[in-house]
């Protein structure tokens, strides 16, 4: 779980490089089923610029593109490290992967990849019950185990876990734990719901951060723009350096995305320099007098 270079050690001994590029949000195109160039050539130009671990999903519709880019860049498959997500539904439990479970649903985005194995899947959200899936969280959880162990998955996790619906898979006595627990997470949004990063660190589950730019895209003007502007003169980086910086020195894995190559560039350029202590420590405390949550907001606004 601890930071190691520019990679994290998971707690199965596997590790995973520390900083994703992620092909949701911006990219995002459910629904659209014609391959988008513009997400092969965003997808291509992240690896070529070395971008070494792609976030992917069911749901976003664009796994196709991401396996036309890893073939176009001439990469090899080892050297990139891919992320897969289950689509579980939201909080409606009405919406749901197209597939029967989550072991059919990865074998059929491999075939949208066209590669044999992902190197995480994650079950991209908690909501799942018998009655709306067929199964319960623990059997998802199940799939997912029978999905290492056909040699489909290297590594597998969850996203969007509370504290509670971890509990639920760890007193299952799982045969894997789950490695990864992705969330919303950045200065403004230290906890996506109550004790959710110490629960997920104190369990050797590693905390990874979607949305880790949102304080400089939504959260402006903001209590920490003028202390991480501050680091970001002192250091020579930009404020994203400095943001996606304090996140991996809270001990989290930032998924950030961009179409423009001298952002992608940047973001792999966090690995050169380090804030103090102190100053994670300043950005964190001038982070919490503001909230800003941008996903999943139905189901987990209620604890703003
Ligand atoms: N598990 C889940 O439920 C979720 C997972 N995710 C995953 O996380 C990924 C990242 O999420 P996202 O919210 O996009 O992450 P970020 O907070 O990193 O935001 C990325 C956005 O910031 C812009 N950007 C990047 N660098 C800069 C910069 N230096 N200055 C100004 N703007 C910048 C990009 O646009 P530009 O092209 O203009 O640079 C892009 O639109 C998703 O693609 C997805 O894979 C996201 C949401 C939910
Ligand atoms: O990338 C994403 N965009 C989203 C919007 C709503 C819910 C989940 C997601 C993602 O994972």
């Amino acid at each position: 779980m601890s930071l190691q270079g520019k990679s994290f050690k998971l707690s199965n001994g596997n590790t995973i490089p520390a900083i994703g590029y992620g092909v949701g949000t911006k990219w995002f195109k459910f629904g659209q089923n014609q391959i988008d160039d513009k997400v092969v050539e965003a997808v291509q130009l992240a690896i070529e610029t070395g971008a070494p671990h792609i976030d992917g999903a069911e749901i976003y519709n664009t796994n196709k593109e991401i396996g036309q880019a890893l073939a176009k860049s001439g990469v090899k498959r080892e050297d990139i490290f891919i992320t897969d997500k289950y689509f579980a539904g939201d909080g409606s439990y009405k919406a749901r992967s197209e597939e029967v479970n989550p072991y059919e649903a990865l074998k059929a985005d491999l075939k949208q990849f066209n590669i044999d194995y992902v190197d995480l899947y994650l079950i991209h959200a908690p909501f799942i019950k018998k009655e709306t899936h067929g199964f319960d969280l623990v059997e998802a959880w199940q799939y997912l185990e029978k999905l290492v162990d056909d040699g489909f998955a290297k590594n597998i996790g969850v996203s969007n876990f509370t504290k509670e619906d971890l509990e639920v898979i760890l007193n299952s006595k799982p045969k894997y734990k789950p490695a990864v627990n992705q969330i919303e997470y950045n200065a403004y949004l230290q906890n996506q719901t109550p004790g959710i990063v110490e629960f997920s660190k104190s369990n050797d589950i590693l905390v990874s951060a979607y949305s880790p730019l949102g304080p400089l895209l939504k959260g402006k003007p903001g209590p920490i723009d003028e202390y991480v502007e501050k680091l970001a003169s002192k250091y020579g980086k930009t404020e994203s350096q400095i943001l996606l910086r304090s996140v991996l020195q809270n001990g989290i894995l930032p998924i950030t995305t961009s179409s423009k190559k001298e952002r992608i560039q940047a973001s792999l350029e966090i690995f050169d320099f380090e804030l103090t202590q102190d100053e994670v420590n300043e950005i964190n405390k001038l982070g919490k007098q503001k909230t800003l949550r941008q996903y999943w907001t139905n189901e987990y606004s209620k604890y703003d």
